[in-house]
């Protein structure tokens, strides 16, 4: 594993019975960059994320974290839990699962159970609030604060989730995941039901935590406007496997990769379907 290198999978397949959703896979995620997963429907993205993210145990392969503090991880091993909790590997879904009924702050801070949870060192201990477990509840509430700050949300703190629009709420899942403090931030479709201006506000977002905060972000989208503007790097999947990867202006022009998204006898103007100024 090389020494940019944040996340190294290979030869990872996943089968359900007679279906392979991923093919013998292998990528390379870098620290600090954009790394894009793309490919028709059912090409197998977020089988591929439900794989790194200890929803799915692979059928065969491997998926190794240079986590940069504790080393060497292997996720395909880590219960889904663990993958968050001491790999730093953090997720969205393609469908919004905040609670509704909880106002956006409070979102944030059940985000952080896992840090409540040591705190209270699963005994009552917690519930009298002693000292320790006092302390990991500031410490959430700071957390959460800081990134509704980050993300300009701090306006609809006290507002439940569920009142407020998809968009907002799409962001507010960002923010939510931001709170594990990730290593790896993988986000299933974050542009998926947004207009042109919430694209382009997400592309922003997305950059300034990758350049600013040097989080590495792994990115399953179909909107091309975000995956052209943003990614340093684009893995195209069709039918669980591999058949491209590179720079977004490589990846524009792959026939390939034209030929996936279009069908063989289609010659529309790819431009449509691949956009973008990268
Ligand atoms: N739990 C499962 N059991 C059986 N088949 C599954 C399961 N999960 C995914 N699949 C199948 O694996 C293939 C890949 O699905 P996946 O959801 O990973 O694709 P995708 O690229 O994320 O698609 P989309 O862009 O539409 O979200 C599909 O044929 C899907 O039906």
């Amino acid at each position: 594993m090389s020494a940019a290198t944040l996340l190294s999978v290979e030869n990872l397949t996943m089968r359900f019975g007679g279906l392979t959703a991923i093919d013998d896979l292998s990528l390379s995620v870098p620290a600090g960059k954009i790394t894009a997963i793309i490919g028709p429907n059912g090409a197998g993205k977020t089988t591929f994320f439900n794989c790194l993210t200890g929803f799915y145990k692979p059928t065969t392969g491997s998926v190794r974290l240079a986590h940069p503090k504790r080393g060497e991880m292997r996720l395909e091993t880590m219960t889904g839990h663990r993958v968050a909790r001491d790999a730093q590997v953090v997720r969205t879904f393609q469908n919004i699962r905040l609670f509704p009924k909880m106002t956006v702050l409070e979102n944030l801070i059940v985000a952080q159970h896992n840090r409540l949870q040591d705190a209270s060192r699963f005994s009552i201990a917690g519930l009298f609030s002693l000292p320790g477990y006092r302390k990991a509840e500031v410490e959430a509430l700071k957390t959460a604060v800081h990134w509704l700050d980050r993300l300009g949300l701090t306006g609809i703190a006290d507002t439940a989730a569920g009142d407020l629009p998809y968009g907002t709420q799409r962001r507010i899942e960002i923010a939510r995941a931001l709170c594990v403090d990730p290593v790896l931030l993988c986000l299933d479709e974050p542009a998926a039901g947004l207009n042109p201006r919430e694209s382009a506000e997400l592309n922003t977002l997305l950059l300034s935590l990758c350049r600013e905060e040097g989080i590495a972000i792994l990115l399953i989208e179909h909107d091309m406007s975000v995956v052209m503007n943003v990614s340093d790097h684009i893995c195209v999947l069709n039918y669980g496997r591999k058949i491209a990867e590179g720079t977004p202006l490589e990846i524009r022009n792959d026939p390939q990769v034209i030929k996936a998204y279009l069908g063989e006898d289609d010659e529309s103007e790819p431009a449509t379907l691949i956009g973008g100024n990268a």
